[in-house]
């Protein structure tokens, strides 16, 4: 039997962090919606129960420290399944860019392997399952548009933002999500993101007031580590744009925009001086 699912990334529309963990992680409140940019997960069942992985990027590990192959290992554990999956993943979103492409990889094997090996298990159930492999699975599971609380686990589903591109622009570079938040002094932040205005504005479905909420406490921690990605975020600002930032940990700077023409105009704008630059519309749904 075969399954393809699609893995799509995520942008962070905001990102808070409340206070540091026993447990040593963030006890975080964000929101964050996909993006019409995607990997493919391609699923082939097998007899025995050997998990294979091949990826069409040299950037991935292509044996079980890949998150999708952990995924697929963790659910085949727990339920006991006696079949194996061969997984191929066709890779589009950049890798260690802060748009969760390795959580959402996760995610799509969580939902894909559920059919494959006829589990009937819930998305919420693929969700919990997912928090034992990343912070963003759980979102990922669901996709679309959502209040993520507690450590990322913790989704609550809102409308998807009103129709609008996104251009993406990423620095060459990748980002350590855990040495971003281990900079991170949490009495220090000086602008916290709004949360309730945004999830407020999303149920209006009003774009202008949304733009004006974005905000991610992690932007100034990754910038004050690597320059470059602030000078980024200028060179795009002096573009006239005004709802740009970071994503997650970083280093992707995308800015929304609402026409098609707008996001073309800025896309070939960025190209100038950034290789990797996408132009895609927000999913959110
Ligand atoms: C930056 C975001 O992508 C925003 O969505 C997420 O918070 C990170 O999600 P992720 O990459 O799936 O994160 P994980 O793989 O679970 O954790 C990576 C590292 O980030 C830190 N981490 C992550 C999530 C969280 N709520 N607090 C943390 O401090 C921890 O040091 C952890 O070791
Ligand atoms: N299927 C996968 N796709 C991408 N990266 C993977 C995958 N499996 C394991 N990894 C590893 O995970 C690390 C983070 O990759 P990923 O692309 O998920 O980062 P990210 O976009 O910053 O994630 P997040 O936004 O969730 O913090 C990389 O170092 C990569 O080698």
């Amino acid at each position: 039997m075969f399954v393809s699912e699609k893995a799509p990334a995520k942008i962070n529309l905001t990102l808070d962090t409340l206070y540091k963990r026993r447990d040593g992680y963030h006890e975080l409140e964000m929101v964050m919606t996909t993006i019409d940019l995607a990997d493919r997960i391609d699923l082939w069942s097998r007899d025995s129960r050997r998990i294979t992985l091949e990826s069409s990027s040299g950037l991935v590990p292509q044996d079980e420290r890949n998150l999708a192959y952990r995924a697929a290992l963790l659910l085949q554990q727990r339920y006991g399944v006696r079949q194996g999956v061969h997984i191929r993943i066709d890779k589009r979103v950049p890798v260690a860019a802060g748009l969760a492409g390795g959580s959402s990889d996760a995610a799509a094997t969580l939902r894909g392997c559920n059919k494959l090996w006829s589990l009937n298990l819930t998305l919420r159930e693929l969700a919990r399952l997912g928090a034992e492999i990343g912070s963003d699975v759980p979102f990922c599971v669901f996709g679309g548009t959502a209040l993520a609380k507690g450590r990322g686990e913790r989704i609550t589903a809102l409308p998807a933002p009103p129709h609008c591109w996104v251009v993406l622009a990423k620095p060459p570079r990748s980002v350590s999500t855990a040495d971003v938040y281990q900079r991170l002094r949490i009495h220090q932040i000086k602008d916290r993101p709004r949360t309730a205005a945004i999830v407020e504005t999303l149920k209006k479905g009003d774009y202008d007031q949304m733009i004006q909420y974005l905000g991610n406490v992690l932007e100034p921690v990754t910038m004050s580590v690597y320059p470059d990605v602030r000078l980024l975020k200028e060179r795009i600002l002096r573009f006239g744009v005004k709802s740009t930032l970071m994503s997650g940990s970083g280093p992707t700077i995308y800015s929304l925009v609402r026409t098609e023409a707008q996001a073309k105009r800025l896309y070939n704008s960025l190209r100038g001086f950034c290789q990797q630059v996408y132009a895609v519309r927000l999913l959110g749904r």
